[in-house]
């Protein structure tokens, strides 16, 4: 990506949204929602429009490239967003156990087809002598989700960052998603269940301490 190119896309749209009059909400989504080129994606989306035969101008259809520009804005944000922020605030703590957060939920987008992809992430991590807010994790896998990318890519780049980040003994993410462009087209099998997981540290090289984590990722579900 051409950073150069970005930034001066982001804020010409920033400006161009303030000439419309469209003031931002709040400081949360002036970040998230200005800050990619929203009426070049409107042209883009007209131009789907035209070439699929429908008319871009009828009365239902009118505001849909500004929708659609606008929700990319939201599904894309995170390819601005640096998921290290969160993990700044660390506590020192003798605790040296694993901790897990299950069930994180995301939605993210497949980058063969920009079909969403959605399910949940589970997260563990074996201190080495600093913990975390437990929400952090979750905002790691907000920011993450955010982009266009594959499931193993996402997997492992959450994975890697948490062991740089925490000096974490281990790091284990495990995700489990459902792939809609698998379900709604091509070959539409719904219900199929895509995993990755990615180990870092003592849970790769311990088999004991990777059987706890998976024992601890999956209790009450296996
Ligand atoms: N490994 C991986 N594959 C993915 C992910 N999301 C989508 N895919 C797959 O990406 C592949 C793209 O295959 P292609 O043959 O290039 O595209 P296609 O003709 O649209 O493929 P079909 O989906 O089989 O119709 C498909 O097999 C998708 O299931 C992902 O997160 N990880
Ligand atoms: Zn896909």
């Amino acid at each position: 990506m051409n950073r150069e190119v970005d930034h001066i896309e982001a804020t010409r749209s920033c400006r161009d949204a303030k000439q419309a009059g469209q003031e931002p909400r709040d400081k949360l989504s002036a970040t998230q929602e200005y800050q990619v080129d929203l009426p070049r994606i409107e042209r883009a989306v007209r131009e789907i429009l035209l070439a699929v035969g429908e008319d871009p101008d009828r009365e239902g259809l009118r505001e849909t490239p500004a929708r659609v520009a606008r929700m990319y804005a939201e599904l894309f944000r995170g390819l601005r967003l640096d998921p290290r922020r969160h993990l700044k605030k660390v506590f020192t703590e003798k605790y040296d156990e694993i901790v897990v957060v299950k069930d994180i939920s995301f939605e993210s987008v497949c980058e063969h087809h920009l079909m969403p992809f959605m399910g949940k992430a589970h997260i563990a991590y074996l201190p080495g002598g600093k913990v975390v807010g437990l929400s952090k994790l979750a905002r790691v896998v907000e920011d993450v989700s955010r982009r266009p990318q594959v499931q193993e890519r996402m997997t492992e780049v959450i994975a890697d960052l948490l062991i740089e980040e925490l000096d974490a003994k281990g790091v284990a993410v495990v995700v489990e998603a459902i792939h809609t462009c698998m379900t709604v087209r091509g070959i539409r099998k719904p219900g199929a269940i895509c995993v990755t997981s990615a180990l870092r540290g003592a849970f790769r090289t311990n088999p004991s301490t990777r059987a706890e984590v998976m024992t601890l990722i999956y209790n009450g579900r296996q």
